[in-house]
């Protein structure tokens, strides 16, 4: 599907973007984890988060939907089982990655995991490294990637120092380390999101951090409370930027989640001058907290000047860094994004579709080995963006038509569905305020 946004007129009102995609992901999987159901309010109704649903129905979950409100009835901890069916992830990384750390336990029983053609080009190795060296055995397509099969066995707990800062890397040990003996530790290079830990934590997990160790203990059987679902701030990030972009633009998201594993991008927007009002979460180390933060977010146009993002910085704003390139674009000066190499290992290699994407728009943006630096000049012209299947290349054309000269047609705005359903009415409705 093909979609004109033509350059825009101010952007007004009031918006709750789209609930957590991650924090979806690991609610439905905790509530299969469970022995009692578990209510879910607020829960994603997109594509990703869907196929979430989907997949702990595969292994032997209950799921009943009423809009928004999910009950899962799980199998509890150790009787998830497909009967030879696959798993199908669809386009989510997240649920690739994260399903087999807790399946990698189901002793004596297998899991075979395939998703669409995006997924089958995204590393597995990652997670089967630190699988194996728990017990598990794990064949996958040239030994990295899907359609891959885990057999569970019975898994003993590990120290693992993750190679890469991944929050899906990190999640997926400690799932399995909920369930093998003795304790797991992962060590993460840089923070990464930690919805993982603050869920498990609020559930009486045994977990603690200690600097950048993070230790989960054994557990026999998970009791889960009803688990709230704030908005995605990933999802928030796109109305955000159309609003700082679009001249005369005012806006108030709400209910928006801002811990600040995931709020680097508003950091990084407070740095490059943007008017975003809104009480943060502060960086609180050697702490878990139990819960997630929310606030509203006062929006409005205004001037830009580029910025810095370096490696550190990455892990807290991974997704957001497409729009950072586009702001960079209207923003005085320069503005550079270094360690974002894993952008390469995303729905698409997000250096290069992104800086091919914004080049084509009329965009002054260099690619480099771990991300890529962009010349402020003002504005970009428009022309016509391809999503390569990508949720977040979709919307990123999208938020560059709405604050470009001459309008931008997205080849493939249906991606949006993975993540953002309703984007286009979302930035409509703020368009006839
Ligand atoms: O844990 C998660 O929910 C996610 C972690 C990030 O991936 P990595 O862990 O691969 O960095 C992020 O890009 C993805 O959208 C969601
Ligand atoms: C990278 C993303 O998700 P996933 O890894 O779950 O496909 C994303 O939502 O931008």
């Amino acid at each position: 599907m093909n979609v004109r946004f033509d350059p825009s007129g101010p952007l007004k009102g009031r918006l709750t973007p789209p609930a957590d995609k991650s924090i979806s992901h690991r609610a439905a999987i905790v509530g299969a984890m469970a022995t009692e159901p578990v209510t879910i309010t607020g829960y994603l109704a997109a594509e990703d988060t869907l196929s979430t649903l989907k997949a702990v129905q595969t292994i032997g979950a209950l799921v009943q939907r009423e809009g928004d409100r999910v009950t899962v009835r799980g199998t509890g901890l150790r009787a998830a089982e497909a009967h030879g069916e696959t798993i199908d992830v669809g386009n989510a990384g997240t649920l690739m990655r994260l399903l087999p750390g807790w399946l990698a336990g189901q002793e004596g029983r297998s899991f075979t995991f395939d998703g669409d053609s995006s997924i089958r080009k995204r590393p597995v190795d990652r997670i089967a490294v630190p699988l194996r060296q728990m017990g598990a055995v794990i064949e996958a397509t040239d030994d990295r990637l899907p359609p891959f099969t885990v057999h569970g066995q019975r898994l003993r707990g590990i120290r693992y120092e993750l190679p890469v800062a991944s929050a899906q890397v990190k999640s997926c040990v400690l799932l399995a380390g909920m369930i093998a003996d003795g304790e797991t530790t992962v060590v993460e290079p840089v923070a990464s999101r930690d919805h993982t830990e603050r869920l498990l934590s609020r559930l009486g997990v045994p977990l603690w951090r200690d600097g950048d160790a993070i230790t989960v203990g054994h557990v026999d059987e998970l009791t889960v409370e009803d688990i709230h679902v704030p908005a995605d701030i990933s999802s928030a990030a796109f109305p955000i930027a159309a609003g700082v972009l679009v001249k005369g633009s005012r806006l108030l998201l709400r209910d928006v989640g801002v811990n600040w594993t995931r709020a680097g991008f508003l950091d990084v927007l407070d740095r490059m001058g943007a008017i975003v009002v809104g009480e943060r979460e502060r960086r609180r180390d050697g702490e878990v907290p139990g819960h997630e933060p929310t606030a509203d977010l006062d929006v409005a146009h205004g001037p830009l000047k580029g910025t810095v993002v370096e490696g550190d910085e990455v892990p807290l704003l991974i997704d957001e860094l497409p729009l950072v390139a586009l702001l960079g674009c209207f923003a005085e000066g320069e503005t550079i994004v270094r360690g974002a190499e894993e952008l390469k290992h995303k729905e698409s290699d997000r250096i290069a579709t992104v800086v091919d994407g914004l080049r084509g728009l009329g965009a002054e943006i260099e690619a480099t080995d771990d991300g890529f630096v962009v010349q402020g000049t003002g504005g970009i012209r428009g022309g016509t963006i391809e999503a390569h299947g990508d949720h977040r290349l979709a919307m990123l054309g999208a938020v560059a038509g709405l604050a470009s000269r001459e309008g931008v047609e997205v080849i493939g705005m249906e991606a949006a569905e993975v993540s953002y359903p309703a984007f286009g009415d979302d930035i409509a409705r703020l368009q006839r305020r």
